[in-house]
């Protein structure tokens, strides 16, 4: 018996209905880290807001709201003073980042865990995935099987210490078993392993990437997809695959800021082979 190929990515871009409003396309949120640690949080927002989420909104600690606030445009700001209001404040998302910059500190985590309690799929990446290094089954028990990972090599091990002797597909996979999340695994080869055993190796990395910020803007990606509703695992390739060919579409020079500007000649570039 052969088995239906599993549905490829492109098929289920999240493209939108004649008839969508900014609501309907989806609700995106990033949380910020505090006023000196902004840069994360508007890069993954702007790439969200690129990669076509309606709707952007950044959560910050109160004390980086006049900081944000002049450094964004179309992305909305709603600060935040406790994890009960960061829950209060992502009642109404589709999908949430948090990590990038946010502190490795008792707040991340008690945020972390105020966001798994809301309806938002979650991407955690950065200082959301450190913050667990030591206890990481205080962050698996709060995980839906449709949050996503986004570990580079080294928060890879802070949360699972030793499997990295495996070798990185065998690592990721078990990886994703043991979280009951999806796990976005980065480096040259990303790869990326869902709950359920589906696992997938990116082929188009690019060491233009290796530039501070980019994993930030993967966040934003991964999670602006996810916001309108594309399946996690899927959302998780697309995004890997987008970001790299923005980043090869760039190359010299290249710094973290440029790749959400590169988004829409990659969609442009998918569109006109799926209409
Ligand atoms: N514009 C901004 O505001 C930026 C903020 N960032 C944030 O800054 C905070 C600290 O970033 P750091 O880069 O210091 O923290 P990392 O956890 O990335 O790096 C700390 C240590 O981890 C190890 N490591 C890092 N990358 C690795 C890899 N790919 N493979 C193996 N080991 C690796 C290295 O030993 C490194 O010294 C994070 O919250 C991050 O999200 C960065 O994303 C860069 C840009
Ligand atoms: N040599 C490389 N080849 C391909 N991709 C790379 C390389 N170096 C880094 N990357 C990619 O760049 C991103 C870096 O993310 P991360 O380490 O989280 O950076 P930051 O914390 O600065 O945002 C990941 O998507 C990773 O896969």
């Amino acid at each position: 018996m052969t088995r239906p190929a599993l549905p490829d990515w492109r098929t289920t871009l999240p493209w939108p209905a004649v008839d969508v409003h900014k609501h309907a396309r989806g609700r995106l949120g990033v949380v910020s880290g505090k006023a000196t640690q902004t840069g994360a949080a508007r890069l993954a927002a702007r790439a969200g807001l690129r990669i076509g989420a309606g709707v952007v909104r950044i959560l910050c600690p109160p004390d980086a709201t006049a900081v944000i606030a002049p450094a964004i445009e179309a992305i909305m700001l709603t600060p935040f003073g406790s994890d009960e209001a960061l829950a209060e404040a992502a009642a109404n998302l589709d999908a949430v980042v948090i990590g990038p910059a946010a502190g490795i500190n008792d707040a991340t985590q008690a945020n972390v865990r105020a966001l798994a309690g809301t309806g938002a799929a979650l991407v955690v990446d950065a200082d959301g995935l450190t913050v667990f290094e030591g206890w990481p089954e205080d962050l698996f028990e709060v995980l839906d099987r449709d949050d996503v990972l986004t570990p580079h090599e080294g928060e890879f091990r802070r949360l699972f210490p030793v499997l990295l002797e495996q070798g990185r597909e065998a690592a990721a996979a078990e990886a994703a078993k043991r979280a009951g999340a999806v796990v976005v695994l980065k480096g040259v080869a990303t790869v990326i392993a869902a709950p359920d055993g589906r696992l997938s190796v990116n082929d188009n990395g690019t060491p233009w990437l290796a530039t501070a910020g980019s994993g930030d803007v993967l966040a934003g990606m991964i999670a602006g997809l996810m916001a309108q509703r594309m399946d996690s695992f899927d959302a998780a390739r697309a995004a890997v695959w987008m970001h790299a060919e923005a980043a090869r579409g760039f190359g010299p020079g290249l710094i973290a800021e440029d790749l959400p500007e590169r988004i829409p000649a990659v969609l442009a570039a998918l569109y006109s082979q799926a209409v």
